[in-house]
């Protein structure tokens, strides 16, 4: 099970800190912010027909494999620095970990962080508009499968970006399905 929890106390000096909290977040919970969690084996998921199903259900064309870690990631910093700007994609962005862990944080609907705890087998998709970032914890590596439907575009829009569409649609998608239920 993937563990996440809100972030009540931001300030420290480094990003890798937990930050953990007592206030757990659900998956029923990420779900209402639009975001979905699978769990695969990662040594087998090439051969796992649910893998599969939801692989070509989506459309995820294309792969690729990102390693983060001082010795493998080109320009290291600046590229840790941008994960964790505060930013969205026009794009779903979607995470297949494969070794390692790290944290991925989400805005919620009231603007309060939710920190998610990302472990090998984890698979993550965050919606398009949503306002998230990226951090590595202690272990100071991680490895991930980068899906995407068609070519890629990795472009972060650091917030604010609340004019873009994919904000306003996100904004609009989801404000709505917790107001009307
Ligand atoms: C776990 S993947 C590393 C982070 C990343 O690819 C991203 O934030 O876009
Ligand atoms: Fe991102």
């Amino acid at each position: 099970m993937v563990r996440a929890w809100r972030i009540l106390q931001e300030e420290t000096d480094d990003p890798r800190d937990a930050l953990y909290s007592n206030e757990s977040v659900s998956l029923e919970q990420l779900a209402q912010v639009g975001v979905e969690y699978f769990k695969f084996d990662a040594d087998t998921f090439e051969q796992n027909d649910d893998y599969l199903k939801l692989k070509n259900n989506r459309g995820y064309s294309y792969s690729d494999t990102i390693s983060v870690s001082r010795a493998t990631l080109p320009d290291f910093d600046a590229k840790i620095k941008s994960f964790f700007e505060e930013h969205l994609h026009t794009d779903d962005e979607i995470r297949f970990i494969l070794d390692g862990s790290g944290y991925f944080d989400v805005r919620d609907l009231d603007g309060r962080w939710i920190r998610i705890e990302c472990v090998k087998g984890d698979l993550l998709v965050l919606p398009s508009g949503i306002y998230h970032r990226f951090t590595l914890d202690k272990k100071d590596y991680i490895k991930a499968l980068r899906l995407f439907i068609g070519v890629p575009v990795w472009t972060p829009h650091n917030r604010p970006a609340d004019s873009m569409k994919e904000r306003l649609d996100y904004v609009s998608k989801y404000l709505t399905a917790t107001t009307t239920n």
